[in-house]
């Protein structure tokens, strides 16, 4: 991590998984506020029947942005704990690796969502997953109808559009078209509709806990406490608009859509991508161009025209090292 030291205290003490002072002002407020697990925070009204509302950051632990976001915003609602309007759970995701300022420990945590964990069993990020998912079963168990699960991350490279989300196919109608409204207050530039789970933390969330989930990417990754958050200011007021109740906002902008067309699976060591592992996220592609080989297996484009998102030979066996999109709209 930076020196923290230098760190304003809300991020200092959001990256530390530290809440004692936003826990003690929702405590006072007549909230019931619990700590089931380090890093994990919950605040509930004692009124039954508010949407509920996961915010989850760190899941990377080099993706410090989305940490600054939520601590200023949280900072300030703590001062005035009476204007949060829905349950909250916020989790910081991989607190070790945030302390290290690395993406994970010993393997990426935002695959652990899974029944099958094969070669990723037995690390530090598979307990943490067990843990996370234990407080996000709890949470959720409690709620009424509306539910939501923004997970926050940045991307590790640059992107034709900046900010995009990931959201699974598999929500419900209603609550899907909500999330894509709210996305649009955000500003969020492309929605990548996904039919399939990766393992990720928003999918779990959505698969089994029939929460509005998304993954949001939000600008690249950056050393903590000196990210550019003006870049995600529309980010930031609708997230601060939602957990306050207000009512819905015009359409930031509206987001291009894509659909994953297919996933690259890395099979072996033997892995090559056809471009650089710095190939911008939303790269198109022609049909016919190679996208990678594997031994004897080669990927090539399917579709007249597939953009390459999160390109990354450096995964392990197994798992995604890149997702083919294409244009919906
Ligand atoms: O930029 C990258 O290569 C990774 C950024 C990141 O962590 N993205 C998430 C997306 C999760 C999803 O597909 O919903 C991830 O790869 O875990
Ligand atoms: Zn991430």
């Amino acid at each position: 991590m930076a020196d923290n030291h230098t760190l304003p205290p809300a991020v200092r003490a959001l990256a530390e998984a530290d809440f004692s002072a936003v826990a003690n002002r929702f405590a006072q407020a007549g909230f019931s506020v619990s700590q089931p697990a380090d890093g994990i925070l919950t605040i509930r009204s004692k009124q039954a029947g508010k949407p509920a509302v996961l915010v989850s950051v760190g899941v990377h632990g080099d993706e410090t942005g989305p940490i600054e976001l939520v601590a200023y915003l949280l900072d300030a609602l703590a001062q005035e704990p009476h204007k949060l309007a829905v349950d909250l759970m916020l989790c910081v995701g991989n607190i070790g690796a945030i302390r290290q300022a690395k993406r994970f420990i010993d393997a990426d945590l935002n695959r652990m969502f899974r029944a099958e964990r094969g070669t990723l069993a037995g690390t530090a990020e598979a307990a943490r997953a067990d843990v996370m998912i234990a407080a996000t079963s709890e949470f959720f168990a409690h709620a009424g109808k509306e539910r939501w699960h923004l997970d926050l991350h940045t991307a590790i490279r640059p992107s034709v559009y900046p900010t995009f989300a990931i959201v699974p196919d598999l929500i419900a109608d209603e609550a899907k078209q909500q999330l894509i409204g709210w996305l649009g207050e955000a500003a969020i530039g492309a929605i990548i509709m996904n039919p399939a789970s990766a393992g990720t933390y928003s999918y779990y969330s959505a698969e089994h806990h029939a929460a509005a989930g998304t993954t949001i990417e939000l600008g690249r990754i950056g050393t903590l406490g000196q990210n550019d958050l003006s870049q995600f200011e529309e980010a930031k007021v609708a997230l601060n608009r939602l957990l306050r109740g207000l009512p819905p906002a015009k359409a930031a902008k509206e987001a291009h859509v894509f659909k994953v067309a297919r996933n690259i699976i890395k099979l072996s060591d033997n892995f090559k991508m056809a471009f650089g592992k710095e190939t911008q996220n939303f790269t198109a592609l022609k049909k016919g161009e190679e996208i990678a080989r594997d031994g004897d297996t080669v990927y090539t484009v399917q579709h007249d025209e597939e953009l390459v998102v999160f390109p990354n030979p450096d995964v392990r066996i197994g798992l995604r090292a890149g997702m083919m999109v294409t244009r919906v709209k």
